[in-house]
């Protein structure tokens, strides 16, 4: 649990696919929430938490099962608006005494219309402006008994209750789901629920910024830090914002590991070194990575040694850095939501994304991780809030093995040369048609294989390349860009005429899933 002064909304998760939303709806209308599993949630904690009111989520189990998840009884008794959603509706009436029936011909899933009983109640403020309002169901239990001291504000076909409340004590139960975008004036039941119980709407990035540089000067004190400076939004955030609050106490490494894109290592460390005056440490390792990667070709082998080799130089430099004690990272809140998922069962590893993650244990080093409460897009508005240029906000994701993973099978230098002019050329030719902004990520692989050409009358073997580019909202799933052939066109003569070692460029249109973002 983290220490804020703001006003804190408490959202109860019983494992809905979607609770992740209701805290974005949260935010966008500037308030504090935090999502816990239900199993954490006793009244000890609460009363710690001390929330201004608190949402119960979806969830797929269903409470007329014995054993299924509850809330503490108690929690009816603290004094604070509740919010009950699908399954927290089901479980809030189950548990005040209501009753829930698992039953044929009242399923709802996807797209139903709800419409009002005669009396408006403040939560349903800009609703109903048309006698109906569509939202999205994806139930099966219903409700079949409303909790004493609840009445029906709004009923579909097939959850007569699907708006309930006990407005004396400031319960409100929904059957639907109003985070989704399918319930399209779903945010506004949320400010009217957040306005009822009287937040204030302080959860700005301005706010942020300020109490964070309070607690990063307190928790430090005299002593130092490192940053894994990567040159990606996340880390280069965290960094402008610890600069902030201990100026030279921070040093950050950067670490040149060879598998770095045209002028990419120039870029990052003369813009946090002259522009922000932060103390960058540019570690060329170069030698060192490309040595140890010759001859392997195995993914998970050359991830695995790149893996070591952040480590072994993270280790190296920080040796150098007297009193330093902590290690400042850029986990964002979907990091920390991923890592105690309701969810989280046994997975199967796809790849080891790992960069510097066995770092804080192995080096004794105590953890500062300022964004942790953050999303991307929050984490890109404190970056312009503390004066990160837009170039270094907007751009796309880059990972941590870099090229080595788009440079399928072995590398060399020669392919990692080829690569990265070819790559150049495709992000020139991306910003120069205005479409930087809108795809996710867009790179060159190169690929394992020579083809045959005809250039100048002469032939030609040489590499061949494909392009990427997708769209995504996390990196979870992604979906390809669709360039005009126009543009393709354009790209690939510009890359076959230009760069000597490439005469075949194709584009990739795999989704992900099936597959990956990287190509390896
Ligand atoms: N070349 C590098 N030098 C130093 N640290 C690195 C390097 N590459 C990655 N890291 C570390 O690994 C972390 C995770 O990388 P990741 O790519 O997920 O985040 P990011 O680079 O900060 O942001 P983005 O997701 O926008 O690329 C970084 O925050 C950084 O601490
Ligand atoms: O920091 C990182 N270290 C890694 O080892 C790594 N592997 C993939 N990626 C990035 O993660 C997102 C999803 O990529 P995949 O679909 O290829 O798994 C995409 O944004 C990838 O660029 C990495 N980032
Ligand atoms: N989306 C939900 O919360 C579903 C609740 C419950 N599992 C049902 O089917 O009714
Ligand atoms: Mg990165």
């Amino acid at each position: 649990m983290t220490e804020t002064a703001h006003d804190r909304l408490l959202i109860i998760d019983f494992g809905s696919q979607v609770t992740q939303l209701i805290a974005r709806r949260l935010r966008e209308l500037n308030v504090y929430c935090e999502i816990h599993p239900y199993q954490n949630v006793t009244m000890d904690f609460v009363r710690q938490f001390a929330p201004k009111a608190v949402i119960f989520s979806g969830g797929p189990d269903s409470v007329t099962r014995e054993g299924s998840p509850r809330v503490p009884q108690e929690i009816f008794d603290y004094g604070v608006p509740i919010l009950g959603i699908c399954y927290g509706q089901q479980v809030m009436m189950h548990q005040l005494g209501g009753t829930v029936l698992s039953g044929h011909g009242t399923a709802e899933f996807g797209r139903a219309y709800v419409t009002p009983s005669d009396e408006r109640i403040d939560l349903l403020g800009g609703w109903f402006l048309e006698n109906k309002e569509q939202v999205w169901m994806s139930h099966g239990d219903h409700v079949s008994v409303i909790a004493p001291g609840f009445k029906v504000y709004g009923t579909s076909p097939n959850a007569p209750f699907a708006i309930t409340a006990d407005l004396d004590r400031h319960f409100y139960a929904v059957q639907f789901h109003p985070e989704v975008h399918h319930t399209p004036n779903g945010k506004t039941l949320y400010e009217n629920f957040v306005r009822i119980a009287g937040f204030a709407g302080d959860w700005t990035m301005g706010a942020y910024r300020e109490q964070m540089v309070e607690k990063i000067r307190t928790d430090v004190g005299d002593k130092k830090v490192i940053c894994a400076l990567s040159g990606g939004v996340d880390s280069s955030v965290a960094a402008a914002l610890i600069h902030e609050a201990i100026g030279d106490q921070l040093t950050c490494v950067f670490v040149d590991h060879g598998l770095l894109r045209k002028n990419e290592a120039q870029e990052v460390v003369g813009m946090f070194r002259d522009n922000m005056n932060l103390q960058v440490i540019h570690a060329d390792e170069t030698e060192l990575f490309l040595g140890e990667l010759e001859g392997q070709s195995d993914p998970e082998t050359k991830r695995k040694i790149i893996g070591k080799l952040f480590i072994d130089v993270f280790q190296k430099y920080a040796d150098g850095i007297e009193g330093a004690e902590f290690l400042a990272q850029g986990t964002l809140y979907p990091d920390v939501i991923e890592s105690v998922s309701f969810s989280g069962g046994p997975s199967v590893t796809i790849k080891s994304h790992h960069n510097v993650g066995g770092l804080p244990e192995k080096m004794g080093l105590k953890l500062i991780e300022p964004l942790r409460e953050l999303f991307k897009d929050e984490v890109r508005a404190l970056g312009r809030e503390l004066g990160l240029p837009d170039s270094f906000i907007g751009r796309h994701p880059f990972p941590g093995p870099g090229l080595a993973i788009r440079c399928p099978g072995e590398i060399t230098r020669n392919k990692l040369n080829i690569l990265r002019e070819a790559d150049a050329i495709y992000l020139d030719q991306i910003r120069k048609h205005g479409l930087y902004d809108d795809i996710w990520q867009a790179f060159v692989a190169i690929l394992p294989v020579r083809t045959v050409g005809v250039m100048g009358d002469g032939r030609t073997y040489d590499y061949a390349c494909a392009l990427r580019a997708v769209t995504s909202v996390d990196g979870m799933t992604a979906d390809y860009y669709p360039f005009s052939h126009e543009f393709l066109g354009e790209t690939a003569t510009r890359i076959i005429n230009e760069v000597k070692g490439i005469n075949r460029c194709t584009y990739d249109i795999t989704s992900k899933p099936p597959g990956t973002i990287e190509w390896e």
